[in-house]
């Protein structure tokens, strides 16, 4: 913040912690966990992604709104982060072919930005402490109720989220010609993770997480998807109860984030929430087959424990973060089921790990060969 330009707006933590700054334009007041992201690209996807619903993000990237907001690159059709707080704010973005800018897409959204804040101390507390709630308001007349308020605010753990961003209706994409069929179950899918299959020749009919079981298993499909979303994993038992029966069908399961943590949870492993989370685009994980690295992007503040994986377990675990160890991937061994923790289809990137779409085509291509029994 210009020390000489009075605040405007505050983030005000649950711990008591206030870090001042300024409103973008848009007045009001904001609550939810406050977690930071360390890409240093790709805003519009991560504001757009439905797996930030109900969090207010920091940007550890000091430049926000500086290529303002292309519509075709956003992961869902509106933003679904409660609040942006940021280093600096651009009001006028400079890439040629833009729709439109960031301070347009905030302000038809009503979602409260905050600009010219201290983000390094914040990340660095964040970090430090873990996860806080927070409340992002630009009427700073009374502080001190403020902060009982963010106290107030309930924890993400326990809370079920993708009720709130799953689709109305099932819908279709791509080719009804096409040589595959995958049935999405929609716990809040980015609309990469679509396109990715699409492009691998599949035809893709995207359910509301709540379909009835009729609904979902009349639809004649080759393998299921179980995307990513928001919330806490373990508060979905109904869910978890539905993919315990998808993955007994014996076709090919591929999950991701939060479609990993409920499939691991479908097979009697549990979750935890994180100290901080994995928030950014270069997190290293390595795959325990074939030895190699893989940059990737992540972004969960859940995760699967890691006790449970052994030589004869029937999970097995296919990729290790290689910052904290925790679990990064699991695949069943007597069935085609496998998931991942981070984002294979990431926009912007990195791409190391899009050989995992070519290997649930494989799956595909396999079971129309030959049938598994699980
Ligand atoms: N991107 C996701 O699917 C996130 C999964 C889950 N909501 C978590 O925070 O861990």
């Amino acid at each position: 913040m210009n020390i000489f330009q009075k605040p405007t707006a505050a983030v005000v933590l649950e711990d008591g912690h206030v870090f001042f700054g300024h409103s973008v334009g848009i007045e009001g007041e904001v609550a939810g966990e406050l977690c930071f992201n360390t890409g240093m690209t790709g805003y519009q996807e991560i504001f757009t992604d439905p797996s930030y619903f109900g969090q207010i993000m920091v940007m550890a990237s000091v430049h926000i709104g500086n290529y303002g907001v292309r519509f075709e690159e956003s992961e869902s059709d509106h933003i679904r982060i409660n609040g942006l707080v940021c280093r600096n704010f651009t009001v006028k973005g400079s890439r040629p072919g833009k729709d439109t800018e960031l301070y347009e897409f905030f302000a038809n959204s009503r979602t409260v930005a905050v600009s010219g804040v201290d983000t390094r101390a914040l990340v660095q507390h964040l970090r430090d402490h873990g996860a806080k709630n927070a409340i992002l308001t630009t009427d700073l007349t009374n502080l001190k109720e403020v902060k009982s308020r963010a106290q107030a605010i309930p924890s993400m753990a326990g809370m079920e989220l993708s009720s709130k961003v799953t689709c109305r209706e099932a819908y279709s994409l791509g080719d009804e010609k096409a040589t595959y069929r995958v049935a999405v179950l929609d716990l809040g899918v980015k609309k990469n993770i679509l396109r990715c299959l699409v492009e691998r020749d599949v035809f893709v009919r995207v359910f509301p997480m709540n379909v009835s079981t009729e609904e979902f298993f009349s639809w004649a499909c080759d393998g299921y998807l179980i995307s990513n979303g928001p919330g806490d994993p373990a508060a979905m038992p109904q869910t978890t109860a539905f993919v315990q029966q998808i993955i007994q069908t014996g076709k090919p399961v591929f999950g991701i984030c939060l479609g990993h943590q409920i499939i691991a949870l479908s097979q009697g492993l549990e979750t935890y929430k994180m100290h901080h989370g994995h928030r950014g685009i270069n997190h290293p994980v390595i795959n325990t087959a074939t030895k190699k690295g893989e940059i990737t992007s992540q972004n969960h503040g859940f995760a699967v424990k890691n006790q449970s994986f052994g030589p004869s377990a029937s999970l097995l675990l296919t990729h290790s973060h290689l910052n904290d160890g925790t679990v990064a991937g699991l695949r069943l061994s007597d069935c085609p089921v496998f998931s991942v923790q981070y984002h294979p289809e990431a926009a912007p990137g990195p791409h190391d790990s899009r050989y995992l779409f070519d290997e649930f085509i494989n799956l595909l291509n396999q079971h129309k060969k030959d049938e598994y029994n699980c």
